[in-house]
């Protein structure tokens, strides 16, 4: 029934049909996970002349949106195509025509178009997604190899004389709208010197590609992203509004929806703060892992291992908004109080988390949640209760 809840609270469709200002006759780009979604509720309060959209997933769009399948959470081919058409697109935009951009989580990665060869770029890629960096220092370097990010596209369509309006589903944490899919069409919020010291600090800057670096040291000595230009923005669906969704039916306390760190490390955290409030609570963002082995796990499946190491009778419930964690082909986990009594049982667990191979605890006892892509994507949800209350809350609705 907890899915249900969020499942419902995710529908994107919706949200761009009571949220979105109506605006007539307007061009549309939709790209990330959410974008079949958003598409088809902007047509209910819009009239579409043309667009373009970019998903993971097929499915239907209004008739006058074309509708490209691409990758994630690397970009491949399919993105590179999504990309140069995307960048087609805006550049067929003419003096005083609206242009909406549907952005939500993913988008990075499905459409895309290197300013750097694809090999270089596949490189940098790989080495952000395991660095354990989070969201806003990955796409501050993510931008400035990209020709479309970091605000490209809007001042692109800008300069044809374009008015430029956004409606985001943020899946970043505290939901800075150039943060979602590395913000196409807003001003780039973040900076050349960011990107610099995030790869630094991160022990990168000496393995990326001399490619990568060159474009960041052009973007140090000025030619970097743009940082104003006439614009709308309007975040329409984030993960707050699940977690309040959530809190309606187990009055949970909502302690925070940016959550942000070492997921393995927040985990230990929330169980204490479970052992101390005595309150149900509520948490959401995206807790980062920094990937050291060739296991199978993701953000939720490291959380809620290591809470329930040290929750004594609190329980976790952990999902993924979009319907897939980490590489485990689950949406999320569920750890009790029992969970436990199973680890003694397994013998030897020293694997999970130097490996990062937390899915297995989970999956081989059936604490696992499956829910496919769901089609949005509004980050991660954090339920934490004593496991007598929440169990009931874990069967399906009927
Ligand atoms: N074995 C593993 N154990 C734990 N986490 C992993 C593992 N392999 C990958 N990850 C994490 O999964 C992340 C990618 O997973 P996922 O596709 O769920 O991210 P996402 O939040 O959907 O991505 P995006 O932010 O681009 O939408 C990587 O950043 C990495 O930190
Ligand atoms: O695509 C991305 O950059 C992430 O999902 C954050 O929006």
């Amino acid at each position: 029934m907890i899915v249900d809840v969020i499942l419902s609270a995710i529908d994107l469709k919706r949200a761009v049909q009571r949220k979105a200002p109506r605006l007539g006759r307007v061009r549309a780009v939709a790209i990330g996970k959410g974008a079949i979604a958003m598409v088809q509720g902007l047509a209910e309060v819009s009239d579409i002349e043309d667009g373009i959209a970019v998903s993971p997933i097929e499915g239907p769009v209004p008739k006058s949106v074309k509708l490209y399948v691409a990758d994630h959470p690397t970009p491949s081919h399919r993105s590179f195509k999504a990309g140069e058409a995307v960048l087609d697109y805006v550049s067929s935009l003419s003096r005083g025509e609206r242009v909406v951009f549907l952005v939500s989580g993913g988008a990075s990665s499905l459409a895309e178009v290197p300013l750097i060869p694809e090999d270089d770029f596949l490189i940098t890629w790989g080495l952000l997604l395991r660095s354990g960096l989070d969201i806003h220092q990955m796409n501050a370097i993510r931008k400035r190899i990209s020709a479309i990010k970091g605000g490209k596209l809007g001042a692109m369509a800008v300069a044809r004389g374009a008015y430029v309006y956004n409606l985001i589903a943020s899946d970043v944490p505290c939901d800075d709208p150039s943060d979602v899919g590395s913000g196409p069409a807003v001003p780039d919020s973040s900076t050349a010197e960011e990107a610099l010291t995030s790869l630094k600090i991160a022990g990168l800057w000496e393995r990326m590609p001399i490619t990568a670096r060159t474009a960041i040291e052009e973007a140090l000595r000025g030619k970097d992203t743009p940082k104003e230009f006439r614009h709308e923005a309007l975040v329409i669906a984030k993960n707050l509004d699940v977690l309040t969704e959530i809190q309606r039916v187990t009055g949970g306390r909502i302690v925070t929806s940016c959550l942000v760190g070492e997921a393995r490390e927040l985990g230990r955290y929330a169980a204490y703060l479970a052992r101390e409030t005595g309150t149900p609570l509520l948490l959401g963002g995206e807790p980062t892992v920094t990937v050291r082995g060739g296991g199978r796990g993701g953000r939720t499946t490291e959380f809620a291992l290591s809470f329930i190491l040290a929750s004594r009778r609190y329980a976790v419930f952990a999902m993924a908004t979009d319907g897939l964690d980490g590489n485990t082909g689950v949406a999320g986990v569920w750890a009790d109080p029992g969970l436990l009594g199973e680890l003694v049982k397994r013998g030897d667990v020293s694997s999970y988390f130097a490996e990062n191979n937390t899915l297995e605890p989970f999956a081989e006892t059936g604490r696992v949640v499956r829910t496919g892509p769901t089609g949005s994507n509004l980050n991660i949800v954090f339920y934490i209760d004593e496991w007598s209350r929440m169990k009931p809350l874990l069967e399906p609705r009927s």
